[in-house]
């Protein structure tokens, strides 16, 4: 290579080295460099050859992607400012557990909703049909809704649901209290009223952090809870600040043409979630390290 070049490598995957985190092959990157710049957040809370082997081999310095998330989430769950709300949405209970059990201690409002919303339903004491229901997380949900694991913070969750008799962009749709969800039917979006409700509460935050979309918002049928959210978190503009992070949620924001409304909508989805849930990130730890 000659100064002023720029050489871009295959991806580095297909390295059986890199996930192993192999030291010979971290040496071997090392070896074509003067000073190491991880700008891969989203790959952070891997401990990969090229994340986290190679800054032990070379100056290793944050990129300005990666300072750009590591202020904005740090900032938002560090100091807050307040009212602060959590929206937390998506599919699964368990994939979000470590992440609500450290939101729930910071946070005023923690709002619930998505697919895991019907844990919660089901541990208030309602019927969910045949929603995806978490049993093992029921006791937990209980828990988080009684006040057994939250500090002061408020805990809100759906009051009325978009059901559909099978799991399908066509299927049947009714719009129910989450009293009166149907047997066999699933719950696909929050209704109305809650919305309402929760984006009341987003219209009151100082500080807002959104991760899992509201329903299966992939389907039109089904997207207007997400929507709803989607646009009072935006509508924060210039007033409060907003964080947007997940695979999922980031493409929802995108859809809704928000993302240039939201302070901070972050590159990453797995990285982003360790990061909420307080775990160190081996790709950030090995910056401090040097
Ligand atoms: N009520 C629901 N039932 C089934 N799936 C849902 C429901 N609500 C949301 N989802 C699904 O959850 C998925 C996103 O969840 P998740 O991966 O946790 O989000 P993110 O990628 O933003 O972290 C979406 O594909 C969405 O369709
Ligand atoms: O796409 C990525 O992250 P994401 O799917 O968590 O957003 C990164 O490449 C890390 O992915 P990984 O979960 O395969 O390590």
């Amino acid at each position: 290579m000659t100064p002023g070049s720029i050489a871009m490598l295959e991806n580095i995957r297909f390295d059986p080295g890199e996930a192993a985190n192999d030291p010979a092959l971290a040496e071997d990157l090392a070896a074509l460099a003067d000073v190491f710049v991880n700008d891969a957040f989203g790959a952070a809370h891997r401990a990969h050859a090229s994340t986290e082997g190679v800054a032990h081999h070379l100056p290793a310095l944050a990129g300005l992607l990666m300072e750009k998330e590591l202020v904005a989430l740090g900032g938002a769950l560090q100091t807050p400012e307040r009212p602060f709300t959590a929206i937390v949405g998506g599919a699964k209970v368990s994939d979000k557990i470590a992440m609500l059990d450290r939101l729930v201690s910071l946070v005023d409002t923690l709002i619930i909703g998505g697919g895991m919303a019907a844990t919660f339903l089901a541990a208030q004491g309602h019927r969910v049909g045949a929603s995806i229901l978490e049993e093992d997380r029921m006791e937990y949900a209980r828990g988080l809704l009684s006040g057994a694991h939250r500090g002061s913070a408020q805990v809100l969750a759906p009051t009325d649901v978009v059901v559909a008799n099978a799991f399908s962009e066509n299927a049947k749709t009714k719009l129910v209290s989450v009293d009166d969800i149907p047997d066999d039917w699933l719950v696909l979006d929050i209704g109305p009223r809650t919305a309402d409700a929760y984006c009341r509460a987003v219209s009151a935050s100082r500080t807002v952090l959104w991760n899992g979309p509201m329903g299966v918002f992939e389907w039109e049928t089904f997207s207007g809870g997400t929507r709803k959210v989607a646009e009072a978190i935006a509508d924060l503009h210039g007033t409060a600040t907003t964080v947007t992070g997940g695979g999922s949620t980031s493409e929802a924001v995108s859809r809704l043409g928000l993302t240039s409304r939201i302070s901070h909508d972050s590159t990453g989805g797995g990285a982003t979630l360790a990061f909420i849930e307080g775990k160190v990130l081996p790709g950030v730890a090995a910056l401090m390290d040097e």
